[in-house]
């Protein structure tokens, strides 16, 4: 019997790359291999294709191409599998909560999948980053508000018709009213029909009646994408309303995986046979008429004659590359910017919310950001087993640029002059940036005004035997599912060429 997650949100996308991908991987043990299927030089090769990056995206394409019968070589820079997918160890942070990725949606068919063939298991009792219903307080212009006063407020500025919904989901049910992309088009996003709405959220919103302070405190406050409603392009947003729209119509389950979502990495990563060379950054990609080579920054060369880069375009601007197939590819490898996320961990030692009688969380307008009490202890599920100061947007630019122990301590005093029941409450445990990550460069990709008309069907482009994937090249999923459709269409995309 076919799973749940089975239907849905896989049949829309995967038909035609599953399709394709199950006629090459029958005549696989004919056709693949090094000796037989590479034309030109075969010298000095030490593999078929070179994965850089070993996020989800790079791992998938790399399982997918060792199916085929090549052989592949994975290069990663970091001591670890799963790049953005990164779950706190438990010595650094009681209840291992998630640095990176949080939630799998019910519709993230490859995730899903992934999960079953590797052994681990998707719960829905997810640790969490964000604080559950009726645990959180907004504190606005140095007031703490109560979401259910927040209507009536003084402080609220929001027009007529949007009063009384929550800052941070004000915008949402009008977006999703006027979204012209058709329900079922995952790809439609990108489609040059629609490129007038490829606009800044900004103009949108105040059409809509929404004064500056407004559209600061809904979207430029602890906003999950990009920074600020002027550099964020509508599109971006109707995209994922759709996207949402698709996962939510497939009734899957989503959640998480038991025991932390790094797992999952960890194991494609094991599940993978060949060469893993970690700690090994890729300083700059060559390619020849025949081949491919890398360099690592320890001076080492590896060649082959294909390359498939997964980097995010923040961490491939570090990587010398030969000359872009298009100017619009080059202006997107220059210019496609990251969501900015930093963290600090606390552990409580005292229950703070007790003492003020205010609820443990905090949606504030200031350095503190969503200050969230966890509860990430499944056995015991009421209890807060760390805090975390998770920044967004502007806040997190400000305190990424200070060292880290000027950072700690002024996130520290912020939320101590806020709420005096957290002085001496909370216990540092750990820090982690998004941003001053040269592998990483923030969240996940946003789109700015104008960005996807101009480049986004051309970031994927191959520049010679160079080849390219990551969540940033997805065209119909977003995340961990975008990461990996991404490194299912380059694995055909090589299939196909080397078949
Ligand atoms: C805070 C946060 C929250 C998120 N929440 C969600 C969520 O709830 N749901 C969801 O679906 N997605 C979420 N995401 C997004 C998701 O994690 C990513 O979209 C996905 O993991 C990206 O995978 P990738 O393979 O494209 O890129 P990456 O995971 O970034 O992989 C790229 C790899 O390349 C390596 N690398 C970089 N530079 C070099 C170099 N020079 N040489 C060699 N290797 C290099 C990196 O170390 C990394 O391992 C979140 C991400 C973050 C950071």
């Amino acid at each position: 019997m076919k799973k749940q997650h089975t239907k849905g949100l896989k049949n829309i996308d995967r038909r035609d790359m599953l399709k394709k991908s199950s006629l090459l991987l029958a005549a696989a043990p004919f056709y693949f291999g090094l000796n037989s299927c590479i034309s030109g030089s075969k010298k000095n090769l030490d593999a078929d294709v070179i994965i850089i990056g070993a996020g989800l995206s790079g791992l998938n394409a790399a399982l997918i191409l060792e199916g085929a019968g090549l052989k592949v070589k994975i290069v990663e820079a970091t001591d670890r599998l799963g790049g953005r997918v990164h779950t706190a160890k438990e010595k650094d942070v009681p209840g291992h909560p998630e640095l990176g990725a949080n939630g799998i949606g019910g519709g993230y068919a490859r995730v899903i999948d992934a999960a079953e063939k590797h052994n681990v298991k998707i719960g829905s009792d997810r640790p969490r980053t964000e604080a559950r219903k009726g645990e959180l307080i907004y504190h606005i212009k140095n007031n703490f508000i109560l979401p259910e006063n927040w209507s009536e407020h003084s402080l609220n500025t929001l027009p007529e018709g949007f009063r009384k919904s929550l800052p941070a989901y004000t915008t949402w049910p009008m977006f999703s009213k006027i979204n012209p992309l058709p329900p079922n088009d995952l790809a439609a996003w990108r489609n040059p029909k629609y490129k007038d709405w490829d606009k800044s959220v900004y103009l949108v919103l105040k059409e809509k009646g929404f004064s500056d302070d407004a559209i600061k405190l809904c979207m430029g406050t602890n906003s999950s994408y990009g920074v600020d409603a002027k550099n964020i392009s509508i599109m971006m947003y109707f995209q994922i309303l759709t996207w949402i729209g698709q996962q939510t119509a497939s009734n899957g389950k989503g959640g998480a995986i038991v025991g932390g979502n790094q797992r999952l990495p960890k194991a494609m990563g094991a599940a993978f046979k060949q060469d893993i060379l970690l700690n090994s950054p890729v300083k700059s990609i060559s390619a020849e008429a025949d081949a491919t080579t890398i360099t690592l920054n320890n001076g080492n060369k590896l060649r082959a004659p294909y390359t498939l880069v997964t980097l995010p375009t923040s961490a491939l601007r570090h990587v010398s590359i030969p000359s872009c197939s298009t100017e619009n590819q080059k202006r997107g490898f220059t210019n496609l910017e990251y969501t900015p996320v930093v963290q600090l961990h606390f552990v409580p030692t005292k229950k703070y919310w007790e003492e003020d009688g205010l609820p443990p969380s905090m949606w504030c307008d200031n350095l503190a950001g969503r200050f969230m009490a966890l509860k990430n202890d499944i056995q015991n599920p009421d209890k807060v087993t760390s805090c975390v100061a998770f920044l967004n947007s502007n806040v997190a630019i400000e305190v990424d640029k200070m060292n880290r122990k000027d950072a700690i301590t002024a996130v520290t005093k912020v939320l101590e002059d806020i709420r005096p029941s957290l002085k001496g409450a909370l216990r540092f445990t750990y820090y982690w940036t998004w941003i001053n990550n040269p592998y990483a460069g923030g969240a996940y990709a946003y789109w700015q005004p104008g960005q996807i008309t101009d480049f986004a069907n051309h970031l994927a482009k191959p520049i010679g035997r160079i080849h390219f994937a990551g969540e940033h090249t997805a065209i119909m999923n977003r995340g961990m599912e975008g990461a990996m459709e991404s490194g299912e269409r380059a694995a055909l995309e090589l299939l196909n060429l080397i078949g």
